[in-house]
């Protein structure tokens, strides 16, 4: 029997993957959909094959090659893949590119090859074996315009001479689809199979993983995405780089680079895309790389955001295209400097960086689909994109994730420095939902300040989840004349100066005392953060911020959360998170939180150190810093001092993580005093400390102050940022309460939301 029959489950399913591209954006878009660690590699270097946990996606740069150069391509990049890594070929979803010669080479050496090229995400779906698009046929549209060849009329005529066993979405709903996989595979035929949904791409990973670690998988983004969920339900992860999630801007300081967009696409939609960016101030270079006589030739990419399109005015020989991308290409890499760099279309985008001898990417998140976030080892932010792929707004989305003040550039040089964002280019900022917190306390009083702070406008539009009537009582008490507003729904609110918009739950009564428990105020407090997770999981808000709630009024109204952190877990489906605290001095992440410290102790393992040291390190990229270092404490006084002091717990429950984490090239050192480590932290030796429990990690940063701290939830599938503060009884409703927690925490989950589509 080749194939063992049993299903996929926790400690079988296969630990690394490799997956290979023929262009860079559609690798990495497949790093993106994979959600795992790992890196793009911009093939065909040799490669060092992926570490356990890891992806590599490697973009063999042969979309254009002839057909057996593209093969060739694909047999090097297997030539010692090690049995247990899952390989998956990265196919178009229009078929372009040398899908025969590539699948052919893919299943040499293979048991078998699964053919699934449907990517529901984009309309794009498989019905009898061919692909549509909004339901309409591919070889009846004009995707294939741009190519030399009429599009192929199915998949099994885009695969060539190879056998093919069409499965229908039947037996892929059906119960018996690992049998048909396995039955198709057995007779030497390729299956190609019909999907639809997402979700019919998860039943085809099951399917064909559970045929056994020597059969791969030829697909899109759309086929990486369900391997990756089907990858983190059998090992317990959750995913390190969030599809549909834009990672945080560009850390904001030192000088800040410029922004080079480079447009290498021919695509229709480009200029309208460029127009977005241009209207919002951007310096729009189209070049004519036949003459070079630009003067952007003569000049460096200047301060904030440059575009660079190809001049396609009558000079421009049709069919010039490569040759022009190249010259562009070429162009763009001379003047780039340091600018972070957009670039459209993949071929666009892997020159130049090739030009800039850029050999891999650590892909950080996602923008809009197929608008990948990363960064170059040298800490360069780079999104690619392909061509064809984004709305009118794409550029103008891609540019205001790195850059977030992008809306207030002056166009035209008449708009006034310090003026007010106007209605419409206010709509390009995040809405984010500030959830207000136990009424009895001091949320109320800092929320009405911080929303009307003219850094927060500047930087989103914020709108309360809470009670309206609470709100005013806390502006009167403040002596603060603005207008507090109710508003049935966020996208409804609006922004003139000195007004507080309300999403009112309206569940609190006029005379709640200040200061004191209650499980009403409780009650209350849990409604706005339910409400709040439901807007932002449906994409109606784009991040969401909370004040403080009391955890005993949390409990006394039944909700036996240990704190939001916990709620939202449950609220967004995710079974594990990090709290972590941030502080222009030191960040720190926690292994575990509110529970006892001897069950804390208890729950400490190698796994849960380990993720947690991934959640942070990622994070930490995400937010711009390429290599961080980060420090792990010890549990004991001293790190246990060699056996002195504990039972070896540090040997035990620390020491096994770091070894893997350091294997896999995470710089995490340890196990640290925890005395000394945040003094070390302080001075600059640690980007991130990793503390054991709560206290451990709370205590320093409350000595920093509790003005500028922020607690952010790491893990979960939504924005989520808070004051480091709590309710503060004993001075609710006195005035007296500082805000810039709040101002701090509003301020953070803005820049790490993505900009909405408009
Ligand atoms: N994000 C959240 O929801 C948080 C909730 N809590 C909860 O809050 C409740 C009270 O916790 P405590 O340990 O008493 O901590 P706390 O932070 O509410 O108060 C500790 C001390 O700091 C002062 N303080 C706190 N925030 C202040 C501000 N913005 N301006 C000036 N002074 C401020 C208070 O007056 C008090 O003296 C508990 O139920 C706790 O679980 C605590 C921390 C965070
Ligand atoms: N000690 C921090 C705290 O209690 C906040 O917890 P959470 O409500 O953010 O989970």
């Amino acid at each position: 029997m080749p194939f063992p029959s049993s299903p996929v489950r926790e400690g079988t399913a296969p630990r690394r993957v490799l997956a290979l591209a023929d262009d860079l954006s559609g690798a990495a878009e497949t790093a993106v959909a994979l959600g795992r660690p790992g890196r793009i590699v911009l093939g065909p270097a040799s490669l060092d094959p992926p570490a356990y946990g890891e992806a590599v996606v490697v973009d063999l740069d042969c979309r254009c090659l002839p057909a057996a150069e593209a093969a060739d391509r694909v047999r090097e990049a297997l030539r010692s893949v090690p049995p247990d890594v899952l390989v998956l070929k990265k196919a178009d979803s229009l078929l372009r590119g040398n899908l025969a010669a590539e699948t052919a080479a893919c299943a040499e050496g293979a048991e078998g090859v699964v053919v699934a090229t449907a990517l529901p995400a984009l309309g794009r779906t498989v019905r009898g074996g061919v692909v549509h698009l909004d339901g309409v046929p591919l070889h009846t549209t004009d995707a294939w315009r741009a190519e030399s060849t009429a599009p192929p009329p199915s998949i099994s005529a885009a695969l060539g001479d190879a056998r093919t066993t069409p499965v229908p979405l039947e037996a892929i709903r059906g119960d018996a689809l690992p049998a048909v996989l396995r039955a198709a595979i057995a007779a030497g035929h390729l299956p190609v199979c019909d999907a639809e949904t997402d979700s019919d791409l998860d039943l085809i990973a099951e399917a064909a993983l559970a045929c056994g670690p020597g059969v791969r998988l030829t697909g899109t983004s759309g086929i990486a995405a369900a391997v990756g969920r089907l990858l983190r339900s059998t090992d317990g992860t959750s995913a390190a780089i969030t599809a549909g999630q834009a990672a945080p801007a560009p850390a904001g300081g030192g000088r800040r680079r410029p922004l080079l967009v480079v447009v290498g696409t021919a695509d229709p939609s480009a200029p309208a895309q460029i127009a977005q960016l241009t209207e919002r101030g951007a310096r729009h270079v189209s070049v004519n790389p036949d003459v070079m006589n630009s003067s952007f030739m003569n000049s460096d990419v200047p301060a904030d955001v440059t575009v660079l399109s190809i001049d396609s005015g009558p000079g421009v020989r049709p069919g010039a295209g490569r040759r022009l991308v190249s010259a562009l290409a070429r162009l763009a890499a001379d003047r780039a400097g340091d600018a972070d760099l957009v670039l459209t279309g993949g071929e666009t985008a892997r020159r130049v960086l090739d030009a800039l001898g850029v050999a891999h990417l650590a892909p950080l998140g996602q923008i809009h689909h197929g608008a990948v976030h990363a960064l170059t080892p040298d800490g360069r932010h780079v999104v690619t994109r392909p061509g064809s792929f984004g709305d009118t707004d794409s550029l103008l989305r891609i540019a205001t994730a790195l850059r977030p003040d992008l809306p207030h550039l002056p166009p035209q040089g008449d708009f006034p420095v310090n003026a007010t964002p106007t209605a419409d280019n206010h709509r390009s900022l995040p809405l984010i939902a500030v959830t207000m917190g136990d009424g009895a306390g001091i949320g109320p009083e800092v929320i009405v300040p911080a929303l009307l702070h003219p850094d927060t406008l500047a930087r989103c539009r914020p709108v309360v989840i809470g009670d309206t009537g609470r709100l005013r009582q806390a502006a009167a008490i403040l002596g603060v004349d603005c207008d507090i507003v109710s508003v049935t729904a966020p996208g409804e609110a609006e922004f003139p100066p000195g007004r507080v918009n309300v999403v009112d739950l309206d569940l609190l009564p006029a005379d709640l005392p200040w200061g004191e428990l209650s499980a009403l105020a409780g009650e209350a407090a849990y409604q706005y953060v339910r409400v709040a997770a439901d807007l932002a999981m449906k994409g109606a808000v784009h991040g969401i911020c909370t004040a403080p709630l009391n955890k005993e009024a949390l409990h006394s109204a039944g909700h036996l959360y240990p704190g939001h952190t916990e709620l939202l877990a449950h609220l967004t489906g995710v079974d594990e998170v990090s709290m972590m605290l941030s502080t222009p001095k030191v960040k720190v992440i926690h292994v575990t939180t509110h529970i006892g410290l001897i069950d804390a102790v208890r729950r400490i393992e190698p796994g849960l150190v380990e993720r947690t040291v991934r959640r942070g390190h990622d994070a930490m990229v995400r937010a711009g810093v390429a290599k961080p270092v980060i420090g792990v404490c010890g549990i004991n006084p001293h790190a246990g001092e060699n056996g002195l002091f504990g039972y070896g717990e540090e040997e035990e429950k620390i020491v096994p993580a770091l070894e893997v984490l350091r294997a896999n090239g995470i710089d995490a050192r340890g196990p640290l005093p925890a005395d000394t480590a945040f003094f070390l932290a302080g001075r600059g030796d640690y980007d991130l400390i990793v503390a054991m429990y709560h206290d451990q990690g709370h205590g320093p940063v409350k000595v920093l102050g509790i003005e500028s701290g922020v607690n952010l939830t790491v893990g979960l599938p939504v924005i989520r940022t808070s004051v480091d503060h709590g309710t503060a009884f004993d001075i609710a409703g006195k005035g007296v309460a500082e805000a810039g927690s709040m101002v701090e925490a509003v301020r953070q989950a803005a820049e790490m939301s993505s900009v909405p589509v408009r």
